[in-house]
């Protein structure tokens, strides 16, 4: 089964502003993933080249920014390149970055990893890399922006609402990625029902909201209403956007963090997602509501890093993430 997915075209977003701002807030308390039509600037196709140039290269190109978990001799423990990791039902390699905190920002704590600086691998004048994927994340950090301010207009709150908690400094990850198909047999689990084969399985993102490039492919399936996968077809040109657990629990669940996963299209697959994310003291407490608008159940404030951290290490047990060590508390 398809899934037609509402759409909201960012061309629109002054013009037919609180007719966009229902629809969004409609489709994040239904289907919880939503077509984000005209973004502005945004370069698909530069997208795409920035993932063949740097996916292309061989393994020792790759390991120049290779996380400290698979190579020793580098100190980037958080961003930089992960591998494929054989055996596990999600087959992909990825390269993520953040944008840089000023180095003399003392309220970052030494040990703060979420801010640790992205390392770059060493260009050889055929791509932009760099400069192109830094463009491309202040162009999605700004769609983001928008898309909450219509969030805030849907829901009948102040529309900049949420503009403090991604203010200067937020943890978003932009992440480029690459699923090569499966060598010989996928393990056993990677096969869900019908023989169906994940190259990413079940999960509901942990961040606040993402906005993904998938280019031409498809694959991408969400859980409906009813329980059944249904396949998000492939829409040239546009983002696609869900939330995740972060902001679905600061609304009670009222807006859906979806269950999404990735099926084997037995080529080769290539996706960016961008993982729009508080900053690391942003208050993500529940009944976020209440804080909104004065009245309702009590609202406690509670940090995104101390959250999230117990979720990735406690909850999700994320392998790759069981050695980030604990962050001393900020000043
Ligand atoms: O590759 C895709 O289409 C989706 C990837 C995804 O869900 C994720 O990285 O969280
Ligand atoms: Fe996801």
């Amino acid at each position: 089964m398809t899934s037609s997915l509402p759409i909201i075209d960012m061309s629109k977003a002054y013009t037919e502003r609180n007719e966009l701002a229902k629809k969004v807030v409609l489709g994040l308390e239904n289907e919880g993933f939503i077509f984000i039509d005209n973004v502005a600037k945004l370069d698909y196709d530069g997208l795409f080249r920035a993932c063949k140039w740097f996916f292309d290269k061989p393994i020792e190109f790759k390991r120049t920014v290779m996380r400290n978990f698979w190579n020793p001799e580098n100190s980037n423990i958080y961003r930089g390149y992960f591998p494929i990791t054989e055996g596990e039902p999600s087959r992909k390699e990825g390269f993520e970055f953040a944008r840089d905190v000023r180095y003399d920002d003392v309220t970052v704590a030494k040990n703060n990893w979420f801010y640790e600086e992205s390392p770059w691998p060493k260009e050889d004048g055929e791509f932009p890399f760099k400069e192109f994927l830094q463009e491309s994340y202040e162009i999605l950090h700004n769609t983001a922006l928008e898309i909450l301010k219509l969030v805030a207009i849907g829901l009948g709150i102040e529309e900049n609402i949420f503009e403090d908690m991604f203010l200067d400094k937020p943890c978003s990850t932009f992440r480029i990625m690459h699923y090569p198909p499966w060598k010989g047999e996928p393990p056993k689990n990677a096969i869900v029902e019908d023989g169906k084969v994940v190259i990413t399985p079940e999960h509901t993102d942990t961040n606040f909201l993402t906005l993904l490039t998938r280019f031409n492919y498809g694959g991408l399936e969400v859980k409906t209403m009813d329980g059944s996968w249904a396949e998000v077809d492939p829409r040239p040109g546009s983002l696609v956007m869900n939330i995740g657990d972060t902001f679905s629990r600061m609304m009670g669940g009222r807006l859906k963090a979806t269950k999404h996963r990735v099926i084997d299209i037995g080529t080769d697959r290539y996706a960016v997602p961008f993982f729009f994310t508080p900053r690391y003291d942003g208050d993500v407490g529940i009944n976020f509501m209440s804080k909104a608008t004065g009245v309702g159940p009590e609202h406690r404030l509670e940090r995104y890093g101390p959250w999230v951290l117990d979720v990735i290490k406690n909850q999700k047990k994320y392998f790759e993430y069981r050695v980030l060590p604990d962050i001393e508390p900020t000043a």
